[in-house]
């Protein structure tokens, strides 16, 4: 909800700053635009002068139910997401209060984008099973944005939180090994599908080839044979054969676009949607299965496990699989960059409760479950790249251990053949046993 306040009422807010006499004292030493003023009783205000805020929820445990924030100077868009995957953008316009309470306070996430200009935002009429209903439409015009100050009121409270959404509260466990079901599964959600949807089109501009590992395994493939490609993005492992059929299965809408452009020339090529959780293909359909750089995105062990365990359900017995996933241990590929040593990682995100932090990219890896930033840029009409990124995203990534993918094999009526480790991946190619 955003109220638009009057000049009154913004002097009134400045007669409680000065009755109060409230100090102004710098927040953080990194951050010169961020400001705390000093705490009346048990109301903490926050004041703002920058330019984006990357998207969070306010912590649910320290804080009540109402966060209110005052904007001064230019207006801005500010983006709303949901982790059902729901998004919606807000213009917040100068001289008003947003009440952030309920669903929008405790499960959906708001930032700013770090830029210079917004989109205009206009709301369009539409009818909906005969109702008339507004949709917000994101315009191509565009509006200067110039500085803008807020202050957020935040009343602060003890103990442990009570409110009824989990997802992204604060007061959950911290243990990746441990998530629960659903707090596994909006983790993904935001972090890997939302993230995949927004940068299919750049991603796939840095993927071109496959690895040479996935082209040994998919040499030894013969005529007449199945083979599914799970998780295959932009479609850049697809063969270009007539022989033998090729399903290729992603869940990112975005990157399924880009492989429907991949195997238009290839005959017996196919996309279509699947999620690795569930792959609605009947059980024993592939002679040959790949799924290259998948399972890592998986954040919990019974989730990786449930992954692979479709792979092997749909394998027929004696068919093979190859899979491939990031390896924590990157001193033998070149992700390294020799000038960046380890860096202690102090940003944390919390998603349900559960502490991620957030990777420092081409540093050796602190930690098995962690955010790896995706510098977005944008796409050109033109297929060129703008030159500075736009955005940063986090994807969320469980980099594994030496021998960790055989094991999640061994648990399945998979035989591993072969285990190696090739660029910064732990690889296994694997047969599915007869176990009738
Ligand atoms: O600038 C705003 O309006 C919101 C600031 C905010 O979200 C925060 O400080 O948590
Ligand atoms: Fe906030």
């Amino acid at each position: 909800m955003v109220i638009n306040t009057t000049k009154d009422s913004l002097e009134k807010l400045i007669y409680l700053i000065i009755h109060f006499r409230l100090q102004i004292y710098l927040h953080s030493k990194n951050d010169k635009s961020k400001y705390k003023i000093k705490m009346v009783k048990r109301l903490l205000i926050t004041f703002i002068i920058s330019l984006g805020i990357p998207s969070h929820v306010d912590k649910h445990s320290p804080f009540g139910q109402t966060i209110l924030s005052l904007s001064l100077g230019s207006s801005v868009v500010m983006d709303w997401k949901h982790h059902s995957g729901k998004y919606v953008p807000v213009t917040v316009s100068a001289r008003s209060m947003l009440v952030m309470q309920g669903v929008a306070r405790y499960d959906w996430q708001h930032g700013i984008s770090s830029r210079t200009w917004d989109p205009v935002i206009i709301n369009r009429s539409v009818l909906s099973d005969g109702q008339q209903k507004f949709v917000k439409v994101i315009t191509s015009d565009k509006l200067e944005r110039g500085t803008r100050i807020s202050l957020t009121f935040r009343w602060t409270r003890k103990g442990p939180c009570e409110c009824p959404y989990k997802t992204l509260c604060d007061s959950m466990r911290d243990m990746p090994g441990q998530i629960e079901e659903n707090v596994a599964s909006s983790l993904e959600n935001l972090h890997v599908h939302q993230v995949y949807e927004q940068i299919a089109g750049h991603f796939s501009t840095t993927r071109h080839k496959p690895w040479p590992k996935v082209v040994e395994f998919t040499r030894q493939v013969p005529a007449g044979a199945v083979l599914l490609d799970l998780g295959c993005g932009n479609g850049k492992n697809i063969l270009d054969r007539n022989d033998i059929l090729q399903i290729a299965g992603e869940r990112s809408s975005g990157l399924l676009e880009e492989c429907r452009e991949h195997v238009r020339g290839v005959g017996a090529a196919d996309c279509v949607r699947a999620d690795l959780l569930l792959a609605a293909f009947k059980d024993q359909c592939a002679d040959f299965v790949i799924c290259i750089a998948v399972v890592h995105h998986f954040s919990s062990p019974a989730r990786r496990l449930q992954a692979i365990a479709t792979i092997a359900r749909l394998l027929r017995p004696g068919g093979r699989a190859l899979i491939t996933v990031w390896a924590k241990d990157q001193t033998k590929s070149n992700y390294l960059c020799k000038n960046k040593s380890a860096v202690e990682q102090k940003q944390l995100v919390t998603v349900g409760g559960v502490k991620l932090p957030v990777h420092e990219n081409r540093t050796e890896f602190q930690h098995n479950d962690l955010l790896v930033p995706w510098k977005l840029r944008r796409v050109k009409r033109d297929k060129t790249l703008s030159a500075q990124p736009e955005d940063t995203l986090l994807r969320y990534y469980h980099v594994f251990e030496e021998g960790e993918l055989d094991d999640l094999c061994k648990q399945l009526p998979l035989e591993v053949e072969k285990s190696f480790y090739e660029e910064g991946n732990w690889c296994v190619v694997c047969k599915k046993i007869n176990t009738t």
